[in-house]
């Protein structure tokens, strides 16, 4: 939908301002920062949670737009940026832990999401899996054992509540909160976050791809509140994968 300046009513751009790749920050203060990893990065637009910049990685056009917490917000990103040309996408976002073994600083490529949370139903019934594209998958596996990375691969938990996964005691359905944690950790989940089901989603109802790589950094208020670690390696992980995917399809094209 477009505002009467011909921009993209929310995300504020219009085709030519991004690329076909994006990397998508829940954090708008993360966007600068991710965009210093691009060749000739350029400041496009900012409004409400969505700052946009654009710059190139081995000469194609590439985006960072970041979603704001949610997968309200995510949907309408993906949305807007769809309608202007975007059809690869890969969320670079913190998360909770969810196996035992993790250790904060590592990283989750997410090959799927459990759909816990009310925007993706308006979009499609609850029995349809949230799934990545196998590719971006691939290629951010690729990316993430060519520079080193400990990471795990597997299904993130998207959910609406930040405070119900950190602070489940405090809720009035605590015991339902930690019974479907307990389930999904059972089922081999990997992290919890809030956007990542959206993403996919919303890519395979248009056709575009999608992937995910998250850092994990706790899954309870004391260890998020003290957790030092850097988000680096997973932007180098996530240009990393979008190098690989833009040679991967340079040959394919
Ligand atoms: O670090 P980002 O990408 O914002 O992701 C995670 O952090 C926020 C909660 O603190 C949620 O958006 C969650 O998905
Ligand atoms: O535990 C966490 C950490 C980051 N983001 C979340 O949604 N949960």
């Amino acid at each position: 939908m477009q505002d009467h300046d011909g921009l993209q009513y929310h995300v504020k751009v219009k085709r030519g301002d991004v690329g076909r790749y994006v990397l998508l920050p829940g954090d708008p203060g993360r966007v600068e920062k991710i965009a210093r990893f691009l060749d000739e990065p350029c400041f496009i637009s900012s409004n409400r949670e969505h700052t946009v910049y654009t710059g190139k990685l081995n000469g194609e056009l590439v985006s960072v737009v970041s979603t704001g917490m949610g997968c309200p917000s995510t949907a309408i990103a993906v949305e807007e940026l769809i309608a202007v040309g975007a059809d690869t996408f890969i969320r670079v976002g913190t998360s909770g832990a969810m196996q035992p073994g993790m250790q904060l600083g590592d990283l989750a490529i997410v090959t799927g999401a459990i759909r816990d949370e009310g925007t993706t139903r308006q979009y499609l019934p609850i029995e349809f899996p949230a799934v990545a594209d196998v590719t971006v998958v691939n290629a951010l596996v690729e990316a993430a054992s060519r520079l080193g990375a400990r990471y795990f691969v597997g299904i993130s938990h998207t959910k609406d509540s930040f405070y119900g996964e950190v602070e489940p005691d405090r809720m009035p359905i605590a015991a339902e909160l930690k019974a479907r944690w307990n389930a999904w950790v059972a089922g081999g989940a990997i992290c919890s976050e809030m956007e990542a089901a959206a993403i996919f989603v919303l890519s395979s109802i248009y056709r575009k791809r999608a992937g995910g790589v998250m850092t994990v950094i706790g899954s309870d208020t004391a260890t998020l509140i003290n957790q030092k670690t850097s988000p680096d390696l997973m932007i180098q992980v996530a240009v990393e994968a979008i190098r690989i995917l833009i040679e991967s399809d340079r040959r394919s094209n």
